[in-house]
């Protein structure tokens, strides 16, 4: 089957800086994946390329099997959301309108009720709107558009929690009733996590990590207490691990990766270990820190080598 979306080799340069660096992934429909990453890691790059708002140096996008470049019938398949988001001079309704011209899916009714939810004035002109209502805007737009193909770049710029929540709330409800393939990109990891079934995690351009969502829930547990109780615990255990161990005074904890087995468990508490499971932010975190170890591993071995050729 054709993946909704392709990504292969996929290498975007800026002068020099490597803002993508050889992406591979495919993402099929329906399925909401999160695409998850710390500032500057190269998530709009992609978004824009799968797009076709930007140009690889080097790889391809392919959306539903071709190339989205200048084809106008893909392009009405997909809708790319961002958080700054521009409009011509015009009011609600107007941008409204003209989105109905282009998404051949659009769904008027859902737009307005939408449109109502948010408190959004139809006859405000758009540059009029607080950043929030403009963000409200494009998310009316993202969903009732219907595309096949739905790309948000942190779309709620400027939104409280309540609207952030209603947003969730019709996504996942649109989703239901009309599924599509659905990218989000976000830092409110913790708060988008129920909707995701995928995450993809991008670093420095690359893709670190590429899991289920439940694969990653549990996947991780913290430990913590006493240091002398905590390296009791791990010193039978065969992964010692390095990162994300932090200690303050007598104070100890660390990230075990995996399931504790029923032994380790018991063991924790005989020690009177805390444990917990660390969110979805946390995974990241602890992904985002065990990539720049592993880079500086790899940095250090490549002069390491080069040291013993100049030698
Ligand atoms: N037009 C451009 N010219 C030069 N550098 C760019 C351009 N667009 C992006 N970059 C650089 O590419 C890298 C990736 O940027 P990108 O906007 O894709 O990151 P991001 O993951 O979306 O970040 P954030 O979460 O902060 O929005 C950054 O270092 C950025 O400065």
């Amino acid at each position: 089957m054709t993946a909704a979306i392709s990504v292969r080799g996929l290498t975007r340069h800026y002068r020099g800086h490597r803002a993508l660096d050889d992406v591979t992934i495919d993402i099929d429909g329906p399925s909401i994946t999160g695409l998850l990453g710390r500032n500057g890691a190269g998530k709009t790059t992609l978004l824009r390329m799968i797009a076709a708002q930007e140009l690889p140096s080097r790889g391809r996008v392919l959306v539903f099997g071709v190339n989205p470049l200048e084809n106008d019938a893909i392009l009405r398949r997909l809708v790319l959301i961002r958080e700054d988001q521009t409009f011509p001079d015009f009011k609600v309704r107007h941008a409204l309108k003209a989105a109905s011209w282009f998404y051949p899916n659009w769904d008027g009714d859902l737009a307005a009720a939408m449109a109502g939810e948010f408190d959004l004035p139809p006859d405000r002109a758009v540059k009029k709107l607080s950043r929030g209502m403009r963000s409200a805007l494009s998310i009316v737009i993202g969903l009732a558009a219907r595309a096949e193909i739905t790309l948000f770049d942190e779309p709620y710029a400027g939104l409280d929690a309540v609207a952030r929540q209603l947003f969730y709330d019709r996504l996942l409800a649109e989703y239901a009733e009309h599924p599509r393939t659905i990218l989000l990109s976000t830092h409110l990891v913790d708060e988008a996590a129920a909707l995701l079934e995928r995450v993809v995690m991008v670093d420095r351009g690359r893709v670190v990590l590429d899991a289920p969502a439940d694969d990653l829930r549990g996947a991780y547990t913290s430990v913590s207490g006493p240091a002398a109780a905590v390296a009791q615990l791990l010193a039978d255990r065969p992964d010692r691990p390095g990162q994300d161990r932090r200690r303050v005074a007598a104070h100890e904890s660390v990230v075990l990766a995996g399931p504790l087995d029923s032994a380790d468990l018991q063991r924790a508490r005989d020690l009177h270990l805390r444990l917990e499971p660390l969110s979805l932010q946390q995974v990241l975190v602890h992904a985002a820190g065990r990539s720049d170890s592993e880079r500086s591993d790899s940095e250090r071995s490549d002069s390491e080598r080069s040291e013993r050729a100049s030698a």
